[in-house]
């Protein structure tokens, strides 16, 4: 993520990411699951700016831009962005101030993971603005008390894979650059639902895939496509199944729903091809549609 001074404070893109694979190997007895997942972050975010506040109040404030896609978001404790500032007061032990705006794209309850890169951002942005000079280490440690995606997003990587419960990252080197279209279909999912209704299974794709990112073989990268929550999100929402099949009938075999869903996402090498996809998936209003790519 590139911080960009602006006066006296920061700006920030805050982006999201799609699962290329998520294999869900066991259930845990903290209430998670082992996984292995491959992180794609993506061009599509939000924006987030930090100033300095005199009296050591933090505040945020939230400007809509998803068109209505989302429901109005807490901006107390319960907004992500203000657990990761606090909580990097506390293990500072700073009291500073900082008045936070977040200009929200990227849709709520996707499995695009927006609301974890905020938290990232936020946490790379007040250990800059606060001087705090706090390390990478120090800060993925609180990232993954955050939220099991955050660690990926301070990583700052296109590509990762993720393992334990998704907050153990190690960087996949790739030359690829994916085209991606996105689907966002009127319902959400909690990532909490999903889990507890998977089975978990013993699948390979992640291994695969990270071999074919490191070769650039795109065609490898579409045969590994896999989301061991795809199934259980079906189950909790028509939306999945019917988004999924409209953009296979475009892009067979190129087609998988993101996280814990709802959103489904397909890829391309041409920009050409996903700016075609979108025009059509649009006139079948199945959902909001984004076109975008990876990092
Ligand atoms: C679906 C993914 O987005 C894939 O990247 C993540 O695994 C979920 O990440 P997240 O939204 O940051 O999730 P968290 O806020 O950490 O957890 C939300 C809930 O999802 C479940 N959860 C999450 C991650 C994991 N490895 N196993 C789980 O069972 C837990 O019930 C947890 O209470
Ligand atoms: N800054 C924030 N942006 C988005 N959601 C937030 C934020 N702060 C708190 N939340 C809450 O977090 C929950 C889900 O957030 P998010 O949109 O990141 O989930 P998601 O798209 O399913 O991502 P993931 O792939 O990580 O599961 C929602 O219940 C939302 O109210």
């Amino acid at each position: 993520m590139v911080l960009r001074r602006d006066g006296g404070g920061l700006t920030v893109r805050s982006p999201s990411k799609i699962n290329l694979t998520l294999d869900i190997r066991k259930r845990r007895s903290d209430g998670f699951h082992d996984i292995e997942t491959v992180f794609a972050a993506l061009e599509f975010g939000d924006d987030l700016a930090f100033a300095i506040e005199p009296d050591n109040a933090l505040t945020l404030r939230v400007r809509d831009c998803t068109g209505g896609l989302s429901t109005p978001l807490p901006v107390d404790s319960r907004n992500l962005i203000m657990q990761a500032a606090e909580l990097l007061r506390e293990r500072a032990g700073c009291r500073s101030g900082a008045a936070i705006t977040l200009w929200k794209r990227v849709p709520v309850e996707a499995g695009l993971g927006g609301g974890s890169a905020n938290a990232a951002a936020t946490l790379l942005a007040l250990n800059n603005l606060w001087s705090l000079n706090l390390g990478r280490d120090r800060l993925t440690e609180m990232a993954a008390e955050l939220g099991s995606d955050v660690a990926f997003f301070v990583s700052g990587v296109p590509y990762a894979v993720g393992r334990g419960r998704g907050e153990e990252i190690e960087q996949i080197p790739s030359p690829l650059r994916l085209q991606v279209v996105l689907v966002k279909p009127a319902s959400g999912l909690s990532a909490g639902a999903v889990y507890r209704a998977v089975e978990p299974g013993d699948t390979e794709e992640t291994t695969r895939m990270i071999r074919g990112l490191e070769h650039g073989d795109f065609a490898d990268v579409v045969s590994a496509l896999s989301n061991g929550l795809q199934e259980p999100a079906q189950r909790l929402s028509s939306e999945v199944s019917k988004v999924c099949d409209a953009m296979r009938r475009e892009l067979p075999g190129r087609v998988l729903m993101s996280g814990s869903g709802t959103t489904c996402f397909a890829i391309s090498r041409s920009k050409r091809e996903v700016s075609r996809v979108a025009e059509r998936l649009r006139q079948q209003r199945l959902g909001h549609v984004f076109v975008t790519h990876t990092l």
